[in-house]
């Protein structure tokens, strides 16, 4: 479910960065490395994170956290969203940029947060979602396919080369943060690749 919905925004934004989809599809029509995917998986997942919450954790003993004296039993949980509006962190955070998790020459982000936590979608830790390779996996096969089979593009003019304005990306809290108005693009078949 917090897949499929991750699958909406991303296309989202390929229909909105053109230019994004054009270097993904190079990447997978090209020698197959699956960097830039990755790389723009994990943007879709900072700039729009699914949801802004963990789970509720419990402390099983009596615990200072930052200060603050926790009780024991006390319900927890973590602002998840805050991390990836922390200007100190993130450059340019309001904008769809892969290239930021591509540092290093495409070394993975760890998203197991065991160096270092910048952000948590799949949260961290013993608690760490338990299918978040299988989420990541899944993304990357739809991502891969749509763009191998498909171009997708806007539906409303104007649409120029360096992407389209008229995409609409307001949220709505669900259960997930889902987009508020439906992705609907255009899709053409790739003559290569039917
Ligand atoms: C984009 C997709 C997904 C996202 C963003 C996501 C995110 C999360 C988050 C934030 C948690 C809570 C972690 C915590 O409380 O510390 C969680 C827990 C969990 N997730 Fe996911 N999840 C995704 C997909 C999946 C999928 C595909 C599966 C199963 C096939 C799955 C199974 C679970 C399970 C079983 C837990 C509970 C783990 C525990 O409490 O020990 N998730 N997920």
């Amino acid at each position: 479910m917090r897949s499929r919905v991750g699958d909406q925004w991303i296309v989202a934004n390929l229909v909105k960065h053109p230019d994004i989809q054009s270097k993904l599809y190079s990447e997978i029509t090209g020698k197959w490395r699956a960097w830039y995917l990755k790389a723009t998986l994990l943007e879709a997942l900072r700039r729009h994170l699914p949801g802004h919450f963990v789970l509720p954790h419990r402390v099983t003993k009596e615990v200072e956290l930052d200060g603050y004296m926790i009780p024991k039993n006390r319900l927890v949980n973590f602002m998840v969203a805050d991390l990836v509006w922390d200007l100190k962190v993130w450059k340019d955070l309001i904008e769809f940029k892969s290239d930021r998790f591509l540092a290093n020459g495409g070394e993975e982000f760890d998203i197991m947060g065991s160096r270092e936590i910048k952000m948590m979608p799949f949260g961290v830790g013993r608690r760490i979602c338990l299918g978040w390779g299988l989420a990541l996996l899944h993304m990357e096969y739809f991502v891969a396919n749509s763009i191998w089979y498909f171009e997708w593009t806007s539906i409303q003019e104007p649409t120029t080369s360096l992407g389209s304005d008229n995409i609409e990306m307001s949220e709505k809290q669900e259960f997930t943060t889902v987009m508020k108005n439906p992705l609907r693009a255009r899709i053409s078949p790739r003559m290569s690749s039917v």
